[in-house]
């Protein structure tokens, strides 16, 4: 500043200077517009006239004005519509916020977990698809803090699950379908039972993600603690396990309230009765989850199958709940006097009525008596000990100061002689009475016998009805769709307690109806025996492998299951499908066929098949005819001599043949055979050795045969593709090993993407997480199969999908299905079979046409019979399924019949070419033919044809 005299002249100095630079600026511009000019002039006489230019100046500035104008509009739009979303999400956390605090979260659920896991929904749901993306990030911090808050909510509740499916299955209507049957399934929380439930339980219950209620766990939990017997229906899936399980801890958690101490000796409070292991596990799993935290409450599960020793001295220490299979607790309160029932508070029957359908009526009776007996026993003896001690003068009460006070509430005179006052808290623990319960989601007049022996107690019947014709007021008052009376409703008639007016009927007149869950979709598939094992392939390769979802396959029976599981776990597409072959394959077949029918059939057919295979022998022959020296015979480059015995898949051949054999390699050679020939069982069918040495015509019965097999059905093992190859494949059935059943069982729990092959041991009670096809592809016994089968899916809030497999006269079970509000969904087979051509058959299978599906099965007969083990299988799968249908109900035999079904196709859909009588007959007829062919070539034989013995013997050979 120093150059300047004062602060004036530096302002007029410094002005002036900006104006110099502004007049400075100005030149500047003046001389680009001036070169713009010049280049404009030089591009007038290049483009034309001077209005023309003017013109094009003016259209260019109108579309500049325009693009601003543009461009402004779209931000001041884009400003609004920030801020529009902003405010639509403020809104929709709102009503959120609105839900969770009225605790009717259900109905809301589904809108919360996708807005918040799945992007494209929240737009839909909250104004719109212009609402972008950060519209979230720039919504305030409590915002976010309550949507997070929801979102652990839902999957607390094991419902941020369920939209991920249902997200998979991608439509809205789903979504919203799901939204209205999760209001339905579920009702309060848990904390409303604060009344009956004490705090640290409801602790437990929260920790472990139990927070809401289902609606029969509302309404049935707090009827527990009255001294009523209970009876519980509730569809499957809808959490019956904790309706019984919570009210046993919080039993048994009552003495402490009581002052008592709660220690092993004092034996055990709750029996539950599961009609299997798996089941028992499951159950007391549960227990042991909820009884964490009370180290004193032991739970144990206690099973046929099990050392018995152990399981005493389990017993002996104490058990508070035991949970445990009919006959090994019967077993025990017959055999193990350590078994301690003075505190018996609860018998719960789980599946009460498959308890009572597997024949163990009389068993559950004489449980019921026994612990009756025990019980009353043992409290006589609680009372007289007692007695002796306040005789004596003792201070100290019997064990653990328990009976302190024991009077008044003991009743038919177990309290003579007590005097003591306040006795009834003791009373009301010591009791010669248990409550009995049972449970199922079918219970049906069937339990009706047993239910009068064993319900006394003014038994409460707790419903829950779709109809909800009933509506009656718990005991809060709240209004809801399970109906609880007193007495019991059978056949829609009101009995009072402890008489029952309806007595008769079976099921088939039992109006009552079975529910299950509305978000399971049932199907039957319209099929044809033919198609019945391609439509599984279909739908496990689709589901199972494509979608890496997670199914159960239900058969009738362990053998069939042991089959399925060995075949799924070795089949494979055909390696080579090229049409000459099938052609040959077809010309044959129907030439054999056709020789089939007459009479000479065997003779025929035993004619073609040597010509088949002379001439590949020849060609094999001429083949080594070049080679002399080198005994390795070669066809199709596969070197036949380094075959081994399980890889021969051909063994019929012709003494002709042998005795040019023999010509060429030595006598060694032709008696092999001729034993071979002999050896051979007689095969029924042949391979045919073609132009690829890979492809069948159909089954053979393989042999010991040591040499010159004919082809090798391993030479396309680099090329196979085994269906299966990556899918863990489980099975369940009651004949397997224990420890394989409990691997299995837990293994197949574990897994998300796994098929279980089983019979109906599973099919009660058991959840598996996540599971979400059930397949009945044999029938099921009884109606009431068919529903607990299926509702080992769609549990709870979860997706699921059904299929039973029906053949057209067995439409009938629809109707029974029908009657009890059961709806299935039609699917034909054909459509899945062109599904499955369409989208899973390797692409080489185009040229093959129409008869892909034949090809396919023939080869597939080809691998069941190229393995003996396999092959063994198959027989006996068959046989076990045709006596399964011996075991179906009364009800429905009319319907499944065995008499109505082919029994050739039925052996088809296990892969057998013939069913195994047929086979057997076949091969006695075949010994036969052979002894008559021999003689023929030797005299001394056939004199010996002539003689009794002789024709004694071919007598008994053909019966
Ligand atoms: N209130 C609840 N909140 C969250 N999960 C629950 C609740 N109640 C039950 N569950 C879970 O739901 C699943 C199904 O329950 P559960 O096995 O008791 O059904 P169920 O009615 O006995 O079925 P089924 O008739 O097939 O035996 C289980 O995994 C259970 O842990």
């Amino acid at each position: 500043m120093g150059k300047y005299n004062n602060k004036k002249t530096f302002l007029k100095k410094k002005n002036n200077l900006k104006k110099g630079r502004n007049i400075k600026r100005g030149i500047s511009k003046n001389v680009k517009r001036n070169k713009q000019r010049t280049i404009k002039h030089d591009n007038r006489d290049k483009h034309g006239s001077r209005d023309k230019r003017d013109k094009r100046d003016k259209r260019d500035k109108r579309d500049k004005r325009d693009k601003r104008d543009k461009r402004d509009k779209q931000d001041k739009q884009d400003k609004r519509d920030r801020r529009v979303g902003n405010n639509l999400k403020r809104n929709s956390i709102k009503t959120k916020k609105d839900y969770n605090m009225d605790g009717d979260m259900d109905g809301d659920m589904s809108g919360d977990s996708d807005g918040d896991s799945n992007s494209n929904s929240t737009k839909n749901e909250s104004g719109g698809n212009r609402l972008p993306n950060f519209s979230f990030i720039e919504s305030n911090k409590t915002d976010r803090k309550e949507l997070s808050k929801i979102e652990q909510d839902s999957s607390k509740n094991g419902e941020k699950d369920v939209m991920k499916d249902s997200g998979n299955v991608n439509t809205t209507d789903n979504r919203d379908s799901t939204k209205s049957k999760k209001s339905n399934l579920f009702e309060g929380t848990f904390c409303d039972l604060k009344e009956v439930l004490n705090e640290s339980l409801l602790n437990t219950l929260t920790k472990n993600n139990f927070i809401k209620t289902t609606s029969i766990q509302k309404a049935s939990i707090p009827l527990f603690f009255k001294n009523n017997d209970i009876f519980i229906k509730s569809m499957t899936g809808s959490g019956k396990t904790l309706c019984y399980a919570i009210p046993a801890i919080q039993k048994i958690l009552n003495l402490q309230k009581d002052n008592i101490k709660i220690t092993r000796d004092l034996g055990t409070f709750i029996i539950v009765l599961s009609p299997t292991r798996e089941l028992a596990i499951q159950i007391n799993n549960i227990f042991t989850l909820l009884t964490r935290p009370y180290p004193y409450i032991i739970s144990s599960s206690i099973f046929g199958g099990e050392k018995k020793k152990a399981e005493k001295s389990k017993l002996k220490k104490g058990v508070a709940i035991l949970t445990c299979t009919p006959g090994r607790l019967l077993d025990h309160l017959e055999n193990t006097h350590a078994l301690k029932v003075t505190y018996l508070k609860t018998v719960i029957l789980d599946e009460a009525d498959k308890i009572i359908y597997l024949g163990t009526q009389d068993k559950i009776k004489l449980i019921y008596d026994m612990i009756k007996k025990i019980k009353k026993e043992e409290v006589e003896q609680l009372v007289v000990n007692h007695n002796a001690h306040m005789g004596s003068g003792s201070t100290d009460g019997p064990k653990d100061g328990l009976t302190d006070g024991l009077t008044d509430g003991l009743t038919d005179g177990l309290t003579d002689g007590l005097t003591d006052k306040n006795k009834k808290k003791l009373s009301e623990h010591v009791s010669k009475t248990f409550q009995m319960v049972f449970i199922s989601a079918t219970l049906s007049n069937a339990v009706k016998g047993l239910a009068k022996y064993c319900l006394k107690n003014k038994t409460i019947w707790i419903e829950k009805s779709i109809s909800a014709v009933a509506k009656l007021s718990n005991q809060n008052g709240i209004l809801s769709d399970t109906s609880i009376t007193g007495g019991m409703p059978f056949n829609g008639v009101m009995c009072e307690s402890n008489t029952r007016k309806d007595e008769a009927g079976d099921n088939k007149n039992d109006p009552s109806s079975y529910e299950l869950p509305e978000q399971l979709k049932q199907h039957y598939i319209l099929m044809e025996l033919k198609d019945k094992f391609l439509c599984l392939l279909y739908m496990l390769i689709h589901y199972v492998k494509n979608e890496k979802k997670k199914a159960v396959v239900f058969l009738s029976n362990g053998k069939s299951v042991e089959y399925m599981h060995l075949l799924l776990n070795n089949i494979y597409w055909p390696t080579d499908t090229k049409k000459g072959n099938i052609e040959v394959i077809k010309k044959m077949k129907n030439e054999i066929n056709n020789v089939l029918n007459k009479e000479d059939e065997k003779l025929l057919k035993e004619y073609l098949v040597k010509e088949v295979i002379n001439n590949y022998k020849q060609e094999a022959y001429n083949n080594n005819n070049n080679n002399k020296n080198n005994k390795i015979l070669n066809y199709k480059n596969i070197n036949i001599d380094n075959i081994g015995i399980d890889d021969i898949g051909v063994n019929y051949l012709d003494d002709e043949h042998c005795y040019e054999e023999e010509t060429e390699n030595g006598n060694k050679k032709k008696k092999q055979i001729k034993q071979n020939n002999i050896k051979g069982t007689g095969a029924n069918s042949i391979n045919v050795p073609t132009k690829s040495a890979n492809i069948c015509i159909s089954p053979t019965e393989s042999t010991e045969l040591d040499e010159t097999p004919l082809y090798n059905i391993h030479a396309d093992k680099h090329k196979r593709i085994y269906l299966f190859n990556n899918v863990p494949i489980y099975i369940l059935h009651g004949n397997l090993e224990k420890e394989d059943r409990l691997g299995n069982f837990q293994a197949f729990g574990k897994s998300e993407n796994a098929i279980l092959l089983c019979t109906d041991i599973i099919s009660r009670g058991i959840h598996f997480n996540n599971l979400d096809i059930v397949i009945q592809y044999d029938v099921p016994n009884n109606l009431e199969a068919y529903v607990h089968s299926v509702g080992r899916t769609a549990r709870l809030t979860k997706e699921g999908s059904s299929y039973l497999f029906l053949l057209k006269p067995e439409l009938p079970f629809l109707d029974l299905l029908k009657n009890k509000n059961i709806q299935l969904k039609k699917i034909l087979s054909s459509e899945y079979l062109k599904k499955l051509k369409k989208n899973y058959l390797p692409e080489m299978f185009n040229s093959i046409g129409q008869n892909v599906f034949n090809f396919i099965y023939n080869h597939f007969i080809y691998i069941v019979q190229s393995n003996e083990l396999l092959k063994e299988k198959a027989s006996s799968a068959y046989l076990s399924s045709i006596s399964a249908y011996h075991s179906i109900d009364k009800q429905l035999r009319s319907i499944f019949n065995i008499k109505n079904i082919h029994l050739g196709h039925f052996a088809y859909t296990f892969l057998l070419e013939s069913t195994p009588k047929e086979i057997s007959k076949y091969n006695k007829q075949q010994n036969y033919l052979k002894i008559k062919k021999q003689s023929t070539f030797n005299k001394r034989e056939r004199r010996f044809i002539q003689t009794k013995v002789f024709k004694k013997k071919k007598k008994k050979t053909i019966n």
